[in-house]
């Protein structure tokens, strides 16, 4: 991201806001809103106005009765500070913690943008990953409960059957990874001059990759503009945020105007998640991870490993995912089933791993490939097998548990890391404010080692 500047004036809104958010005492017009720290579990007893009552008119009929019917009556805290400011048609940057709802929020801004009685591509989600694509999609046909077509363009589809539904009969709206959307606009297979709404999930993510950043940019910039567009950003993690709306200005990502809806900014983490960490030997590693899974009983698991490094492959070395599948499919004796995703399976593999994650017990061993957006509510336990990179990374991967917005039931995240890498999590608790309980190695052996 380029040039700093000062971001006091640009971050707030220009514009007069909604007066909900204007009378909020957190919100100001010269700094991101933000919300101080409620616990999120109190929020729905908080919020006086359900869904429905908050998009208010804006949003067409059969898409709030298609949200209510799957159980979204009241609206989470992103929801209830964003949708003013979405569906008034301002662009937005809408910063949260994982699992906040933020998909949800952003629908229904597409929803009340579109014209389902017009044959054009109208809106257009991009999203980092073939996974979160199909989960987006998911939720956006629900919304739109037939009324209108939704495409979902993805890295490992089927883009040249897709190339002629296109033409034929262009979607409204099209949920797709950066890669396969140039490639169709490249083909010529769709312009995006009638793009009226353009949602980027997990900017910050897509702004960090070598491999999607320029194309990212060709869609802010070339294919599109922001001055005939509403433009969203969404994440759980915008580092150097108001450098980022300062960004967003100068390079002409979004309108002067944009807002900056950050809720919980004194607070990264979700309140509710329960962190522990396990301090053993590389040698020890596995059997923690086993005596810890018998210890918890989870109802559904993802134990997160690092990517193998190109010197580890060269090396002729195993990579962590191999190891730790093949291990518990040897050892443990549980219920749950051991499915692996990582990036290096082809997408016909990874397609059939995450259609089996869905709706059973399951004990997923994946790379940060599962840690954006993936939406696995059952999910009660997080273990890190490997240390994450970054406390972005940790803060992602935690995020993936406790993804039940007015559930009471606790989740935990447990971290196995050396002697040495104890400094490592510590870095990232006092950068993400949360704190982590040392669990006695002593205390959950049940075998020899
Ligand atoms: N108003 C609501 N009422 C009940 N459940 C909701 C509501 N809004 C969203 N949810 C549920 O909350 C979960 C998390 O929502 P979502 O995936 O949008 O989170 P997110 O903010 O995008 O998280 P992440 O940053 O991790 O991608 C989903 O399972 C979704 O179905």
């Amino acid at each position: 991201m380029a040039a700093a500047a000062s971001t006091a004036t640009l971050s707030g809104c220009a514009r007069p806001l909604p007066s909900t958010l204007n009378s909020s005492p957190s919100s100001t017009r010269l700094a991101p809103f933000a919300s101080r720290s409620r616990p999120r579990r109190l929020r729905a007893a908080a919020a006086a106005a359900t869904l429905r009552e908050v998009c208010s008119g804006r949003v067409p009929d059969h898409v709030l009765q298609g949200a209510e019917d799957v159980g979204y009556i009241s609206p989470t805290e992103v929801q209830e500070q964003s949708l003013p400011v979405l569906l008034s048609g301002l662009d937005c940057i809408l910063h949260a913690q994982t699992g906040s709802g933020k998909t949800l929020a952003y629908l229904l801004a597409v929803f009340s943008a579109i014209d389902v009685g017009r044959s054009s591509v109208q809106a257009l989600v991009i999203v980092p990953t073939r996974e979160l694509g199909i989960q987006v999609t998911k939720v956006a046909r629900l919304l739109a409960a037939k009324t209108c077509n939704v495409m979902a363009l993805l890295d490992g589809g089927m883009l040249t059957r897709q190339k002629s539904w296109l033409k034929a009969e262009p979607p409204a709206i099209i949920v797709a990874t950066v890669a396969s959307l140039c490639q169709m606009v490249e083909k010529r297979a769709f312009s995006l001059g009638s793009i009226k709404i353009l949602v980027i999930d997990e900017v910050d993510f897509i702004f960090g990759s070598s491999k999607q950043v320029n194309s990212l940019r060709k869609i802010l910039n070339s294919y599109t503009a922001a001055s005939s567009r509403q433009t969203i950003f969404a994440s759980a993690s915008i580092p150097q945020h108001n450098r980022f709306v300062h960004d967003c200005v100068q390079h002409k990502w979004t309108k002067s105007d944009v807002v900056h809806v950050h809720v919980n900014p004194v607070q990264p983490m979700p309140s509710h998640l329960r962190h522990t960490y396990v301090i053993c030997s590389k040698k020890e590693r596995l059997h923690v991870l086993l005596s810890l899974l018998e210890r918890d009983a989870p109802k559904s698991v993802i134990i997160f490993v690092a990517q193998q490094s190109e010197k580890s492959k060269r090396a002729g070395n195993p990579p962590s995912s191999t190891l730790v599948v093949e291990f518990l499919r040897a050892e443990y004796k549980g219920t749950l089933e051991v499915l692996v995703l990582e990036e290096d399976m082809n997408f016909n593999a990874r397609a059939t791993s995450f259609t089996e994650v869905k709706g059973k017990g399951f004990l997923l061993v994946s790379t940060d490939i599962a840690s954006r957006g993936f939406d696995l509510p059952q999910t009660s336990h997080i273990y890190n097998f490997d240390l994450p990179k970054t406390a972005t990374d940790y803060l992602h991967r935690a995020g993936r548990t406790g993804r039940e917005p007015f559930s009471k039931s606790e989740c935990s995240v447990t971290t196995l890391i050396t002697e040495e890498e104890r400094f490592v999590l510590q870095r990232f608790q006092n950068e993400l404010k949360f704190h982590s309980q040392q669990l006695p190695l002593e205390s959950m052996f049940t075998f020899n080692l």
